[in-house]
């Protein structure tokens, strides 16, 4: 592996769709946290890596001892998930004196992210001259609601991903189009899409179906079961005797 990536892993939400006591970041999975799998995951893979965690001023559930890295930094979020980025961003930038070192974006929600993933992503977006994401192709029907329960449309489905995380870009890139976003007022869910918004096209790194975002309350169960099944070990369907 080439020298280390910084990683931003955004912590700063308060899952309000997930409607706990806490923020979802600090809900049991598991035996552990959801941030403690996720910090787990990313170190399993970039034991070296620079961390910078962005985490809510105000948050009184983190526990410093739950961070595996050596080399960490605690970054204050910001109203929005771009803006904890942003400022994540910013302090890098501010240490690191190479606008070409990459940068992996992941959200602490994600916990149930692979090795192999990580690695085929962070050596695809080091070798292409953009950057880019694990995704996962749409494999349901789409459909648009006409916001009163019904549905409008049915959207195409080809060449329709699920956006992943981690997303890898080099630092300078990632901070122009995040600033040039922000000066626009577009809000932006995901770091690609300020990308794109330079008129740049990022690498889709197709990515496992099962690297889901905890964000409703059944996702939980859903993680726990995914973790479970990643533990026991591969299955293919190949695998199974024939009916
Ligand atoms: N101001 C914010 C908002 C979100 N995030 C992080 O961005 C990731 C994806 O956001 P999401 O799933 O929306 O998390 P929440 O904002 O906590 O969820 P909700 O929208 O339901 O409140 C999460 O890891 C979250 O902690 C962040 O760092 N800063
Ligand atoms: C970045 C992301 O996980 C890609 O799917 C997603 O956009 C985060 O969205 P959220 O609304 O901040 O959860």
């Amino acid at each position: 592996m080439s020298q280390a990536p910084w990683l931003i892993v955004p912590a700063a939400g308060s899952g309000l769709r997930m409607g706990a006591n806490r923020p979802k970041q600090y809900l049991r999975l598991a035996g552990r946290t959801v941030m403690w799998h996720t910090l787990q995951r990313l170190h399993s893979v970039f034991p070296e890596a620079r961390l910078c965690l962005c985490l809510d001023p105000r948050d009184s559930c983190f526990e410093p001892d739950v961070v595996p890295f050596a080399r960490w930094q605690r970054i204050a979020g910001g109203g929005e998930r771009a803006d904890s980025v942003l400022h994540a961003l910013e302090w890098i930038a501010a240490e690191e004196g190479d606008e070409q070192a990459l940068v992996l974006v992941h959200d602490v929600a994600r916990p149930c992210v692979t090795a192999e993933d990580l690695m085929r992503l962070h050596d695809a977006v080091d070798a292409d001259a953009v950057g880019g994401l694990l995704a996962a192709p749409v494999a349901d029907t789409m459909k648009r609601d006409d916001g009163a329960g019904r549905v409008a449309s049915t959207e195409q489905r080809a060449g329709l991903w699920h956006a992943l995380t981690p997303q890898g870009f080099r630092l300078g890139l990632l901070r122009d189009a995040l600033m040039d976003a922000r000066r626009a007022g577009r809000g932006m869910t995901d770091e690609a899409s300020a990308v794109e918004a330079m008129g740049l096209s990022p690498r889709l790194i197709p990515g496992r179906r099962d690297n889901i975002k905890i964000t409703h309350p059944d996702d939980l169960a859903l993680a726990e079961q995914i973790l479970a099944a990643q533990a026991s070990g591969p299955h293919t369907a190949a695998r199974e005797e024939s009916c």
